[in-house]
């Protein structure tokens, strides 16, 4: 593995996250693993499924793998289930995460009518906010266009959006490959939308779409100029080496993403740091032949 501390990350603070993440991309590798701090697996690492628990899991990850993995996700879900206190480990988690040099992409699955979207803007795109993130994962099913207020917000902060367009799990396609009156799936056109919303940027788009690894065909143009977010790897089946029929040409832009999988291997942070490493040179590998 590459000398994380011989490659600087850029400076989160003037560059747009596309062009941060093309280089996390490039130095550290593709990989992006959630902090998915499920009680199933503070159990397993011998924690209590209490706010103490959830912090020290947490911090390990951060321990383990911030300062040599692209992106670090974590699932605000876990966090939030321990309210006001769990969010403020939620605070600190991604914080030091980005003060080690990872991308910290916050899963929040957010999605509102306009006017609130903008809150939640501001709760996670604002530079100034406790929760700010690299990026933020939304929904766009009341609308791409009420994603508005989000994607000017991380315009202005230099973050990333990832619209949740073709999701991992089975349920998904009910919505997602619902035909509009144009013939076109709604997941296509949400990724003409993406595709719109990145036009001209380089070296990547800061507006990224979610797209399950764990997809037979993603039935629509992948070339969108953004970042891919593919989770499902792992607990859910998929593997690196199902990338490249799924991504074909805009494999490069894929993220693949793991949580369980890579978390499982915890509370040992050599072990946490093996696995993450094990599959990230999977991942390497795939993208170097067919990339
Ligand atoms: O389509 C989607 C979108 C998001 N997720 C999230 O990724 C992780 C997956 O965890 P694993 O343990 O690797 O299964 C989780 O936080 C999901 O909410 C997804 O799985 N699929």
């Amino acid at each position: 593995m590459t000398d994380p501390l011989a490659t600087p990350l850029a400076d989160p603070l003037t560059e747009p996250f596309g062009a941060r993440l093309r280089t996390a991309m490039d130095t550290r590798g593709p990989l992006c693993v959630g902090i998915d701090p499920h009680a199933a697996l503070l159990a397993s690492w011998g924690l209590n499924d209490d706010v103490a628990g959830l912090e020290r899991f947490a911090m390990t990850v951060v321990e383990a793998l911030a300062d040599r993995t692209a992106v670090l996700k974590p699932q605000s879900a876990f966090f939030e289930r321990f309210g006001s206190r769990g969010v403020a480990v939620l605070e600190k988690a991604a914080a030091a995460a980005r003060a080690a040099g990872a991308l910290v992409l916050m899963d929040a699955k957010r999605g509102d009518i306009g006017s609130t979207m903008g809150g939640y803007a501001a709760a996670f795109l604002a530079k100034d906010s406790p929760l700010f993130s690299d990026a933020l994962t939304v929904t766009p099913y009341l609308g791409y266009e009420s994603l508005r207020p989000a994607l000017e917000a991380a315009h202005v902060s230099g973050s990333g959006i990832f619209v949740v367009t073709l999701t991992s799990n089975p349920e998904g396609g009910e919505v997602q490959r619902a035909v509009a009156a144009n013939g076109a799936t709604v997941g296509q056109a949400m990724l003409a939308h993406i595709a719109a919303e990145n036009a001209g940027a380089a070296p990547l788009g800061s507006v990224g779409a979610v797209v399950g690894a764990t997809l037979a065909d993603p039935g629509a143009d992948l070339m969108v100029n953004g970042p891919l977010l593919a989770p499902g790897i792992g607990a859910q089946g998929a593997t690196p080496a199902d990338l490249p029929a799924l991504f074909g040409r805009a494999l490069r832009n894929v993220v693949p993403s793991a949580s369980r999988s890579v978390l499982r291997h915890g509370p040992d942070v050599a072990a946490l740091r093996r696995a993450a490493e094990l599959l990230a040179d999977e991942v390497r590998t795939v993208v170097g032949q067919n990339g």
